[in-house]
């Protein structure tokens, strides 16, 4: 089941506890790759809680217990791999920008380095291709060694795309990620999510219906909890099957 090569990730049953609180209630889905998956819903339905089991950033966590599966590429994330290979294959991408506060080129820099790359031309092959895959090295090129903290919201965004593609992962977990953005910088990381999902699997938590119907190829809606639907973005948005759905997209609670 989970070894299609079309998959990414195959969830099975996913439950996850905080303490004896249930955040996720049976979730079955099967997130494809090259595409980008929206996950929407009402604050505290689950959304970044799901997002996160993905990578198992809940791990960190006290208290929290996973049931159930988790595939990457037909291998169970949570039995058959360590922490630190899925974080290095599976990137994250936050709600506030969060910068290092070191030069821009070190912020790029500074997965590959982790990984063990020292040396300067590499270094700099690796900062140009990131910055460029990011659609941002024409604005940074000429300040490199200044502060990642002097650019603007949008920008360090952007840097912060960079620096996750720089350890060039499979996939991009993108937490709402223009949530602090102005339109255009809202704009500029929607294109660049289109642009990267010919490389990268994206999944991405939004409360803009707007732009999960721009961006997304699929979409789940959450509630409580509990996967309501899922389905094809156009579709889900068109025809919603399950009436909670179509309450939630046409702006009746949440
Ligand atoms: N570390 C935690 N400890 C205990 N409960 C938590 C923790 N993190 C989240 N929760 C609870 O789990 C539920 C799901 O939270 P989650 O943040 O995943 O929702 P969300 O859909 O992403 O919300 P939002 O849209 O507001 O970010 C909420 O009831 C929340 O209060």
């Amino acid at each position: 089941m989970a070894n299609n090569a079309d998959i990414k990730f195959n969830v099975d049953n996913l439950e996850l506890f905080y303490g004896n609180f249930k955040a996720l209630k049976g979730i079955d889905m099967e997130i494809k790759k090259n595409e980008i998956t929206a996950l929407i819903g009402p604050s505290g339905c689950g959304k970044s809680t799901f997002l996160k089991t993905l990578n198992r950033m809940n791990d960190l966590e006290d208290g929290v217990k996973v049931t159930g599966r988790i595939h990457l590429d037909g291998v169970d994330i949570y039995k058959e791999m360590d922490s630190i290979t899925l974080r290095h294959r599976v990137g994250m991408v936050f709600q506030q920008p969060n910068p290092f506060p070191k030069s821009i080129y070190d912020n790029v820099a500074y997965g590959p380095r982790i990984h063990g790359i020292r040396k300067k031309s590499q270094l700099d092959e690796i900062v140009e291709r990131s910055l460029r895959q990011a659609a941002i090295w024409d604005e940074l090129k000429d300040r490199l060694n200044k502060s990642a903290l002097g650019l603007s919201g949008g920008q360090q965004q952007r840097l912060c795309i960079a620096r996750t593609l720089a350890v060039q992962p499979d996939v991009i977990l993108m937490d709402e990620p223009t949530s602090a953005l102005d339109p255009i910088s809202t704009m500029k990381i929607e294109d660049l999510a289109l642009e990267l999902k010919k490389d990268y699997t994206i999944v991405i938590v939004t409360h803009n219906m707007q732009q999960a119907s721009r961006i997304s190829d699929k979409t789940a809606f959450f509630l409580l909890g509990e996967l309501i639907e899922y389905g094809e973005t156009t579709e889900l948005f068109a025809n919603p099957k399950n009436p909670k759905t179509e309450e939630y997209i046409t702006g009746r609670f949440g």
